[in-house]
Formats: structure tokens, sequence, C-alpha cells
């Protein structure tokens, strides 16, 4: 069987205690690879080389012989893309379909867009008088911020790591990454890219291992990482920042969301379908974008409802090989139970189950998998858990709204402020709500559009701070004011 081991100062290399851990392939249940866990010894070594690696020439190449290896990183995953692909689908059991469209393609497209425009990034300058009339002129330089410890999540593993990687080390920085427990194989992966690329040891390290009292606690633990940058749940970004507190280190938080869709008479029928389906049941609903609550105008609810169970119930649910596939497993039978616990307690308040509410049966091959039905439910009140909480998984609560006030006040009502949808064909209407809504990143009539140039990030317990285009430069940089009097 595969083992997978840490990525330390350009070597793989095994964890000393001998710890390991199973990778279970969600569609099957088997299990495709041993995975080493990361102790503290590991977690020091990897610190310490990218310590050494920062004090080396990373830092100082310039910026065109640095974004070049960055290229070519990229150019590496896409020369390697079937490898990557599979490794993604065993990984999470997500459909190939989805994986080869988004996971791996930016996976490559965040090294690029990052080298790209770092050599793009103007510089502030201010001139001053001073009393003796001669002046002074400011100006600011930016320089990388050190060690960067990235921990991210299993969702769009290869995708939302190089998506703090990629502007890491393009602003010179090193990292040590912490990738999740269920999905350590392509930033493994990785590893081999990096090297080939010319990326200096030590410049890139991946630890494996758990969160609390494992690989994840002990990097953020260690005072030697300058700063963290986080995606995943907002109880996990709570405790990261307490151990970032701690030598005061920057961080930077993707949490989670309870996100709206919000869908007004006058849309486009067809299109607030198709987009809400995508943004309920891509992934298998666990997209940190993703919708689980639908707000709907009254008179258009009852053919809104029809047509979104008419279009969860032709999902096609199977395992990644399967090319007519398009809905996959969740990411474990863990996550599963309490997805599942959402379902019992919706059915527990009275919901209306419009569709799935179970688990769907499956062939004998995929029976130990983590299948869960597209699930839609209406009429649970607005303070019930289902409507409030974070499920992470296939479903949508859908409410109806009767005017455009009620519908902000609604979408707008929970501690979380990631993304909305907004369905509308009225323009001065699209504005106005999504000037209201309080969330880091508004839809009008698409979802995951994205431009890597903007701005990414959550607002509320949806995160701290923002990446994306200059906003990764501004985080993985210090700003340095320079004064000089003529
Ligand atoms: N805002 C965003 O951009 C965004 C994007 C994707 C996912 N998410 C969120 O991520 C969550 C799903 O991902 P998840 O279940 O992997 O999240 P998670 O918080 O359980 O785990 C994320 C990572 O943190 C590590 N971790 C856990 N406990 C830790 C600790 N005490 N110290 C250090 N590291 C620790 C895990 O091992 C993993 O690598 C959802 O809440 C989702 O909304 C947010
Ligand atoms: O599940 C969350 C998906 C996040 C996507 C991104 O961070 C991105 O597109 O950059």
């Amino acid at each position: 069987m595969k083992d997978i081991k840490h990525f330390i100062d350009g070597e793989f290399v095994g964890s000393t205690s001998g710890k390991a851990f199973d990778n279970v392939n969600p569609a099957n249940g088997q299990v495709s690879s041993r995975v080493h866990e990361a102790g503290r010894e590991e977690v020091n070594a990897a610190v310490a080389a990218a310590r050494a690696a920062f004090k080396g020439p990373w830092r100082r190449m310039t910026v065109d012989q640095r974004t070049e290896i960055l290229h070519k990183v990229a150019d590496g995953i896409n020369a390697r893309f079937e490898e990557f692909l599979e490794a993604e689908c065993q990984d999470t059991g997500k459909p190939r379909s989805l994986a080869s469209h988004i996971d791996i393609p930016r996976g490559a497209a965040n090294f690029k867009v990052f080298a790209d425009l770092i050599k793009n990034v103007p510089a502030e300058s201010f001139e001053m008088p001073t009393p003796d009339g001669t002046g002074a002129l400011n100006y600011g330089i930016r320089r990388p911020k050190g060690v960067i410890g990235v921990i991210s999540p299993w969702n769009f593993p290869l995708l939302l790591m190089t998506w703090k990687v990629g502007p890491a080390l393009a602003c010179g920085n090193t990292v040590v990454v912490k990738p999740s427990e269920e999905t350590p194989t392509t930033t493994a992966l990785l590893g081999e890219v990096m090297k080939a690329a010319g990326v200096p040891d030590g410049v890139y390290n991946v630890v494996h291992g758990f969160g609390g009292n494992s690989a994840g606690a002990f990097l953020t633990e260690h005072p030697d990482v300058d700063a963290f940058t986080f995606t995943g749940e907002t109880g996990t970004g709570e405790t990261i920042m307490k151990a970032a507190a701690k030598g005061v280190r920057q961080v930077s938080l993707e949490l989670g969301g309870k996100n709206a869709g919000i869908v007004f008479a006058d849309c486009d029928m067809d299109k607030a379908i198709e987009g809400t389906l995508r943004s309920v049941f891509a992934n298998c609903g666990q997209v940190c974008l993703g919708t689980e609550r639908v707000y709907v105008e009254r008179s258009i609810f009852d053919e809104f409802v029809s047509r979104l169970k008419a279009g969860a119930e032709s999902l096609v649910i199977g395992p990644p090989d399967d090319e007519t596939s398009n809905f996959g497993p969740l990411i474990s039978l863990k996550h599963r139970e309490k997805v599942l616990s959402y379902y019992q307690k919706a059915r527990d308040e009275g919901a209306t189950v419009v569709t799935g509410g179970g688990v769907p049966d499956m062939p004998a091959e995929l029976a130990h998998g983590a299948w869960v039905q597209p699930t839609i439910w209406t009429g649970l009140k607005d303070d019930s858990p289902v409507v409030t909480e974070e499920i992470f998984g296939p479903c949508c609560h859908i409410r109806p709204f009767d005017s455009e006030a009620e519908a902000v006040e609604l979408a707008n009502s929970l501690p979380y402020g990631l993304a909305s949808a907004i369905w509308t064909e009225n323009v001065t209407r699209a504005h106005r709500v999504a000037a209201q809504v309080e969330a880091g990143i508004v839809w009008v009539n698409s979802w995951f559009l994205r431009d890597l140039r903007t701005s990414f990030g959550g607002s509320k317990q949806s995160g701290i701070g923002r990446e994306g285009g200059v906003h990764s430069l501004e985080f993985y940089t210090e700003l340095k004011n320079i004064c000089i009097k003529l």
C-alpha cells in the first residue's frame, strides 16, 4: 500500500514515532494509503527547514527568477494533471467532471495568477514638506513575512492549499503546510512538482496529521512561525487565533458560513434554478460558499420549490470513475453522521421533506461509502438549528418572503457572513440588495464565478482578512515605510 510521508527540506521523510493513519476513499470505504502522522519532532524539522530556506536564496531572487519557477510549478501540475486528478478524486470521492474543471486547473492557476500579479504591484510614495524647506520623501517597500503556517481543509484540497501557497511563495516567503488528514495526497504530490520545478529545498514543506494534539496544534504552537493562514471551521479558527496570539502572530482566517440565496420574482427562473442547484449540491454541498438557506419571493415560491426538487432528483449519484455521475459522497462516514443528524433534526422539528432526507441505495461495492441524498426542506422556523447552523452537506431550507427588506433582514440574521447569491433581472434592485447583504462575497445571477484578482473572504464569524489579488500580497508581506529627509 502507498505510504504518504512528510515533505521536509526537499525530501520525503517518515515519522520517527512510526505513527500513521489510514487514508480512506469515501466512495467505497476502502483504505487507499497510509499517512505518516507528524509529531513535534517532524513539525520542528519542517519549521527549521522553512526558516533556513527563508534565509537562503529564495527571497533574494529577482521577482522574475522567482515567478519563472512558480510558472514551472503550474506547468508541472498541468503536466501531471491526470495523477493529481486521480489523487484528488480518490481522497474526496468527488466526480472527475468537477475536479477536472475546478480543483486541478485552479491548483495550477493559483501559482500563475500570483506570479504575474507580484510583477505589477506599485509601491506608495508621499512627498512632504519640512520646516527647513528641503522636504522629505516617504516610500513603501514590501518584504516577505517569513515562515507561513498554512492549514487547509478537505473540500477542495489542492485548490484551497495552493490559494495560499501560491501568493505566499510569490512574495518570497517559505511555508509549512498542514493539509487536512482526510486529503493528504495532492499536497504530497506537489512536493515532487516543487522539487522538479527548481523550488529550493525547505521553501515548501508538508507535515501530515490531525488538528488538536497533533500536527495542526504543534504547528500553530511553534514559536518560529511568523503568520498563519487557515481555511476551515469557525471553531477551529478560534483555536488557531488563540495559538497565534502567543507571539502576536498575524492570521488570515477563511471560515464557515450559512449562506443565503435570495430569489426575487423578477429573476430569470431558469438561471436561478440552475445556479441554486449548483450552489446547494455541488461537491455534495461541501462548499464554504454554498447556499444552505434559500429565500424565495412568495409569488414564485411553489414553482421554485418544485423545479429545484426536480433538479435535485435528476442529479446522478455515483463514484468518480462513473462519467455520468455529478454527485459524489460526503468526505467521510463521520461527516455523514453529522449531516444525517441535521436530516433527523429537520424531521423532528416538523419540516416538509421536499426531497431526499436519507441515504441512497448504492450497489454493494459502494455500500461502505459516505453517500447521502440531496435534500430540500421547507416549513422550518427561522431559529431552527437546521436553518442557523452550517451543515456542510447537500441540503437547503427554502422559505418564502414578501418584501425586499424582509429578504435582506433574513439573509443578515445569522452571525456568519461569507457569501450570498441574489437572483433578479432588476439591475437597480441587484445593486441595492448586494450592498446591504452582510457578506464578503455577493454574486448576482451567478455563483462561484471567480476572478482571482478580486478580494475573497468573510465578514462576521466567517473570517478575518481578505485574500485574492493584491489582498493576498498584503497579507503575505510586511509593508515598510522609508522616510528620507532631502
Ligand atoms: N471561508 C472559506 O474560504 C472556506 C473554504 C473552504 C472551507 N471552509 C470551511 O471549512 C470547513 C470544512 O473543512 P474542515 O472540516 O476540514 O475544517 P476543520 O476546521 O475541521 O479543519 C481544517 C484544518 O484545520 C486542522 N485543524 C483542526 N483542528 C486544529 C487545531 N486545533 N489546530 C490546528 N489545526 C487544526 C485540520 O486538521 C484541517 O487541516 C467548513 O466549516 C467550511 O465552511 C471555509
Ligand atoms: O469551499 C470553499 C471554496 C473556496 C474557494 C476559494 O477559496 C477560491 O475560489 O479561491
